[in-house]
């Protein structure tokens, strides 16, 4: 059994397809990083939230931490409703890339890494933006859109893993899987 240190219900989400038993316990870590690129940032925020649960739980634990990055700056969470729209602004019409880092930390030692998703967003007018701020569906959200949710609609296209985009990469799954933890029976 193994532990997933996030409060995320996307995250525990995509593990439950794939495993029938682990522990859910969110993370205190402090999540101020600065000073690094995003995905160097993105891989340090993981980090920082699986050794935060490990110290307090031990065995094998998986954190990771999604971010926006568009045109070289990072779109997390809105804090409100005026940054969800201004966030939804940038992104209409152009391309953004989402990355999550993770970090699994197994028999006291951590297998770090990332993945990279592209999006592109058609243009969006203030009336969709208006409409999608409305439904609330932004605000926990980084880059204050769920692609899994009604943001579907404004979405172009997209290259790369799915699920690395609602929080945790495929990636993340194959190495448990190579830990030994064991994939459910569907
Ligand atoms: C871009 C995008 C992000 N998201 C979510 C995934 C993450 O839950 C969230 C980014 O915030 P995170 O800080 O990565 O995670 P969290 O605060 O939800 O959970 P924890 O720190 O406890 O692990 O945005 C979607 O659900 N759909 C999307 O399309």
């Amino acid at each position: 059994m193994f532990i997933l240190a996030s409060q995320s219900p996307r995250r525990r989400e995509i593990l439950g397809r794939f495993f029938e038993n682990f522990k859910v316990v969110p993370s205190n870590a402090d999540e101020n990083v600065i000073g690094e690129n995003p995905r160097e940032k993105a891989i340090e925020v993981a980090r920082r939230k699986a050794w935060e649960v490990y110290n307090r739980t031990g065995g094998t634990v998986v954190g990771a931490d999604t971010i926006v990055v568009l045109e070289n700056k990072v779109l997390g969470k809105p804090k409100d409703k005026e940054e969800a729209k201004k966030m939804l602004k940038l992104l209409g019409g152009k391309v953004h890339e989402v990355i999550t880092g993770y970090c699994i930390i197994h028999k006291g030692k951590e297998i770090t890494g990332f993945e990279v998703t592209k999006v592109k967003f058609r243009e969006l007018s203030e009336e969709e933006i208006e409409w999608y701020v409305g439904t609330g569906e932004p605000l926990d959200k980084a880059g204050a859109y769920a692609i899994q949710g009604k943001a579907a609609i404004f979405i172009e296209w997209i290259h790369g893993d799915f699920y690395n985009v609602v929080g945790l990469p495929i990636k993340v799954v194959l190495e448990l899987k190579k830990l030994g933890f064991p994939l459910k029976q569907f």
